[in-house]
C-alpha cells in the first residue's frame, strides 16, 4: 500500500484501539507494509493521539528511509512478522489487560482457546469446535532475540492471527489493516472470555 494510506489506516487504528483501552501510557506500537518495506510508529507517544509526523519509513530489510525521531523499540519484531508472514500487510500491538494477565497466568508456550463462536472472527476458522492455538513468548528486553525467538518457532510451525508476550500484550496480523483490526479484537474479546472463565472457575 502507498505510504499516505498506510499511515492515514494506522492513525486511525490508533484512535479505535486506544478508545479501547488496549494502548494505556504510550504502550503499544503500529505498522503497515509498503511498496518499499513498512511504516511503524516512532517511539513513545501516546498511540490515540498519533500525526503522520510520529511514523517512521523502513525498507524490508530493517534500513531506516526516511521519517525523524526515534523508531518504536520494537520495530525489530514487525520486520519479523513481515519477514515471515508473507500475506501480513499490517501488525498492531497492543497491551490490554486481558492479555497481559492471561498470558502470564499460563505458563506453557501456548494458549489453547475452544467453544467460542468468536472464534470465527479469525480468518480460517470455521467453528467454536475448532481449537485455536496462540503462541505465547517470554517478554524479553532484547527485541532482536525475541524477534529470532519467533522467527525459530514460525519456521517450525506458521503462527497465525497473532502471538502473545508474556506479561506485555499482543501482536496481531492480517491481510489488510481491516483484517487486522478484526483479528486484534477478535483475539482480545477471546482474552476477557477466557480471564473470566478462569477467574469464575476459581470461585467454584
Ligand atoms: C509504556 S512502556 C511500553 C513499551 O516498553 C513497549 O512495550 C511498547 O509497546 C511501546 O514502545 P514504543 O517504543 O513506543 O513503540
Ligand atoms: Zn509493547
Amino acid at each position: 500500500m502507498q505510504n499516505r494510506y498506510a499511515i492515514e489506516q494506522l492513525i486511525e487504528a490508533g484512535v479505535w484501539i486506544s478508545q479501547k483501552g488496549w494502548v494505556p501510557a504510550t504502550g503499544g506500537n503500529f505498522s503497515a507494509r509498503t511498496d518499499s518495506g513498512f511504516v511503524v510508529t516512532a517511539s513513545g507517544y501516546d498511540k490515540g493521539q498519533l500525526a503522520p509526523e510520529h511514523f517512521l519509513q523502513f525498507d524490508c530489510h530493517g534500513q531506516i528511509e526516511s521519517g525523524t525521531g526515534k523508531p518504536s523499540a520494537e520495530t525489530e519484531l514487525h520486520l519479523s512478522i513481515y519477514q515471515l508472514v508473507a500475506d501480513a500487510t499490517c501488525v498492531l500491538h497492543t497491551h490490554s489487560v486481558a492479555a497481559t494477565v492471561l498470558s502470564r497466568f499460563i505458563k506453557s508456550d501456548t494458549l489453547t482457546i475452544t467453544g467460542y463462536e468468536m472464534q470465527k472472527s479469525l480468518t480460517g476458522i470455521l467453528s467454536h469446535e475448532e481449537t485455536l492455538q496462540i503462541a505465547i513468548f517470554d517478554n524479553d528486553q532484547d527485541i532482536e532475540q525475541l524477534a529470532e525467538k519467533v522467527a525459530l518457532r514460525y519456521q517450525r510451525n506458521p503462527l497465525y492471527h497473532g502471538v502473545l508476550i508474556r506479561g506485555h500484550g499482543l501482536y496481531a496480523w492480517g491481510r489488510t489493516p481491516s483484517e487486522t483490526r478484526r483479528h486484534l479484537e477478535g483475539l482480545e474479546f477471546l482474552f476477557a472470555c477466557e480471564l473470566e472463565r478462569i477467574k469464575l472457575e476459581a470461585t467454584l
